[in-house]
């Protein structure tokens, strides 16, 4: 069942002209900078924007085909979609805004309550039921306002930018969340496909089984998200230049440290950071790193890190960046003030150390 969720659209007045097609028990992650149409397309596919021409079926059913006429109702689609900075019933407790998503559904109270419960177990809330919206952190209102859409239970869920305007030390929790919602989704149904809207790759890594790109109101990349990130000719992957992505296996590590898993690299290197908790031992990793994170050193015997060979020197604003290569993928980067790059003496071909704060470090599962 290949063809489970598909979308055509065309809306003249945002310059979208978009396609593609998810299949059941998909989770897609919908990629692309501010303004590429993402938010659009989840609209259309709810119903809440109508396209210009195209068509949106979800199995047999035909929920909008411009040539035919039809156009069903938000109302009538089994499909949840969370907006962008999304907001809680004040006057509601936490239960009381979970089940709100089943209650819309036409669920009973008792059912709403049962299910609610359930979501928020899920989501690790279960403590928080009883709390007013103004009594939670801006991370956990972020989870609970997740934990409503899941408890929806509906066949399609739409989650826009689900990190959106969240403090960066908020994202690695809620996505954790998020991680945790959807196993227990893909657990419950499998006739059900999920699609997130980010403009963060690393959302694509972390949660999706399959990532399309858009670029100015069109799909320009679609496949694995580690196929994407490899092979993607699209100016927002090539942004992603940016980002440092290493490959390799997750390993036991010190087991007096935690987390007890870490990365090797296939040249041997050992990588630490926040490893998501559905890695194993032995799975094939990435972990993802910024090269603000990377400390370089003169390559020393005994010095633990990333080796790497300097492929190139770049000026990069008042800064400079080094791209080193560590095994035959990508080069990885790190950025120096010009102060430390002076010191070190760096030259293209020497070896050098890529010593990475493993607090600034992600390790995902890569599929
Ligand atoms: N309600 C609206 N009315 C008219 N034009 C809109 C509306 N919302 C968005 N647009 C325009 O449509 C285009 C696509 O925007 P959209 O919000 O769908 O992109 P996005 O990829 O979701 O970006 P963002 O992350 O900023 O939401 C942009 O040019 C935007 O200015």
């Amino acid at each position: 069942m290949s063809e489970w969720l598909k979308i055509r659209a065309q809306l003249v007045e945002r310059g979208i002209d978009a396609g593609f097609d998810v299949s059941r028990g998909v989770v897609l992650a919908l990629l692309g900078p501010e303004g590429a149409g993402k938010s659009s397309v989840l609209a259309m596919i709810a119903g809440t924007v109508t396209p210009d021409r195209g068509e949106v079926t979800l199995a047999d059913a035909v929920l909008f085909d411009s040539a035919a006429s039809v156009d069903v109702a938000v109302t009538g689609r089994p499909i949840a979609l969370m907006p962008q900075r999304p907001v809680l019933y004040t006057s509601l407790t936490v239960r009381e805004n979970v089940e709100y998503g089943p209650r819309s559904r036409g669920s009973s109270a008792t059912e709403a309550a049962r299910v609610a419960l359930e979501w928020l177990g899920a989501a690790d809330m279960a403590d928080l039921v009883r709390r007013r919206p103004r009594k939670l952190t801006a991370a956990q209102a972020r989870v609970v306002a997740l934990t409503r859409a899941f408890a929806e239970e509906p066949r399609v869920l739409l989650l826009d930018d689900p990190f959106g305007g969240l403090e960066p030390a908020d994202v690695a929790p809620v996505r954790a969340a998020l991680r945790r919602l959807l196993r227990r989704r893909a657990d419950a149904a499998r006739s059900t496909s999920t699609v997130i809207a980010s403009a963060e790759f690393v959302d694509g890594l972390a949660l999706a089984d399959r990532a399309v790109v858009m670029e100015n109101g069109m799909v320009v990349d679609a496949g694995t998200p580690t196929g994407v990130l490899a092979e993607s000719r699209s100016l927002f992957a090539a942004d992603l230049a940016g980002t440092n992505l290493l490959f390799g296996t997750a390993v036991e590590a010190d087991p007096a440290r935690r987390p007890a898993l870490a990365m090797r690299t296939e040249a041997g290197a050992q990588i630490g950071g926040a490893v998501a908790a559905d890695l194993g031992a032995g799975d094939p990793a990435v972990a993802v790193f910024a090269p603000r994170a990377v400390t370089v050193r003169r390559a020393q015997d005994g010095m633990p890190g990333i080796p790497v060979r300097v492929a190139r020197l770049q000026a990069y604003g008042a800064r400079i960046r080094v791209r080193g290569s560590h095994d035959d993928r990508r080069e990885l980067i790190a950025e120096l003030g010009p102060a430390a790059a002076r010191e070190l003496a760096l030259e293209v071909g020497a070896e050098a150390v890529f010593v990475v704060d493993p607090d600034a470090v992600e390790i995902f599962p890569a599929g």
